[in-house]
């Protein structure tokens, strides 16, 4: 299966790594030209995932239209970008893996919602879980989600992606498995405050658990399977960006949590923090739904401006209730 990757950021090219296993040919397409020379060139990715030898099997390009003749292409573009560049290449019928984290603005769709309007022939799935790009690059083991209604294709899929560190776990629950990797995003970014405002480990263990059952409410209000959201894809993605200063959006948070304003931390950023995105439409898409999210407002008072304190204050003051989700 000849695979294609849109998007040359550090988890396109750890993916295209993954793809590249055994010396397969694999064409990754990169926005920045200098990518593009970087990874022909020295086999490396300077801008976006620097240190990290690559294959030379992975060839780059700025041209959407060299995927063409791909037999399945992995969508790794910001969640925000995927609806413009999935419109610019010509999708036609070729499989689409979904690897971005996030719900798109305006809209309020999660990103297969998108392709599936974008390329209505294209036959979907979504790799999602607990991966930090260095190490998957690197070689280290990981598991991942792969969902995908079809199951010949999410076997094929399966066979083509996994190898000995990099262990896939298949789910018909495509809906599930996004919902997981774009709310955790937003969660993180609260873990990072917690972390950056010095509040303890008891409170961020308290919040992991009070945000799964956010994202379980939300999950199951938008159809996901509860086992989705106890896998890979979900909890363990959730603890993962909880838990690091590798993670953008954790790492934002922290920022959040010393007082700093999201406008400085974001300003001039190179890399995606997704979660910042994706709070204020995913705040939006659960009042839609009646769905209560507390944490997900707080972020969003905290990215607007509102006093650390104080929203701490207005989170620990709310009633008591039965924990129940
Ligand atoms: N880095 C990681 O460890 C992981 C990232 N992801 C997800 O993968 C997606 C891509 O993230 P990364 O590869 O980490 O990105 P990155 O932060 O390494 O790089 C930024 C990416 O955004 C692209 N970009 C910026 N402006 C754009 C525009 N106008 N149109 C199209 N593309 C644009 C850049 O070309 C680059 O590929 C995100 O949804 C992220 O949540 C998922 C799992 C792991
Ligand atoms: O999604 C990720 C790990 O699974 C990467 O997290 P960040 O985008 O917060 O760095």
């Amino acid at each position: 299966m000849k695979i294609g990757v849109i998007g040359g950021g550090a988890w396109g090219t750890a993916l295209a790594q993954v793809a590249a296993r055994g010396g397969e040919a694999v064409l990754l397409w990169a926005r920045e030209p200098e990518v593009v020379e970087s990874v022909n060139v020295r086999h490396q990715n300077d801008l976006f995932l620097s240190g990290v030898p690559l294959s030379p099997s992975i060839r780059a390009t700025g041209e959407l239209g060299q995927l063409a003749d791909m037999e399945a292409l992995l969508v790794v573009a910001p969640a925000q970008h995927v609806r413009a560049v999935l419109s610019e290449a010509d999708i036609g019928a070729v499989p689409l893996v979904l690897c971005a984290k996030g719900i798109e603005a305006g809209t309020k769709l999660l990103v297969g919602e998108v392709a599936h309007q974008v390329a209505p022939h294209a036959p979907l799935a979504v790799l999602s879980g607990p991966t930090f790009a260095h190490e998957v690059a690197a070689g280290k083991p990981t598991a991942v989600t792969l969902a995908c209604e079809d199951e010949g294709l999410r076997t094929r899929l399966s066979e083509r992606l996994a190898g000995p560190a990099f262990r896939t776990y298949g789910s018909s629950d495509v809906v599930g498995a996004e919902i997981g990797g774009a709310v955790k995003n937003v969660l993180a970014i609260a873990c990072g405050v917690v972390e950056g405002a010095g509040l303890g480990l008891n409170a961020r263990a308290a919040l992991i658990a009070r945000g799964f059952a956010e994202m379980t409410r939300f999950g199951m209000a938008r159809g996901a399977q509860a086992e989705t959201l106890t896998g890979l894809s979900g909890l363990g993605d959730l603890v993962l960006t909880c838990s690091s200063t590798n993670s953008r959006n954790f790492s934002l948070g922290l920022g959040l949590g010393q007082g700093r304003s999201a406008a400085e931390l974001m300003a001039d950023r190179r890399t995606v923090a997704e979660g910042a995105f994706t709070a204020p439409v995913l705040r939006d898409a659960a009042r839609d739904a009646g769905v209560d999210m507390p944490v997900t407002e707080a972020v969003n008072a905290l990215l607007e401006g509102a006093p650390v304190a104080q929203v701490i204050e207005a989170l620990l003051s709310r009633p008591l209730r039965e924990e129940k989700a």
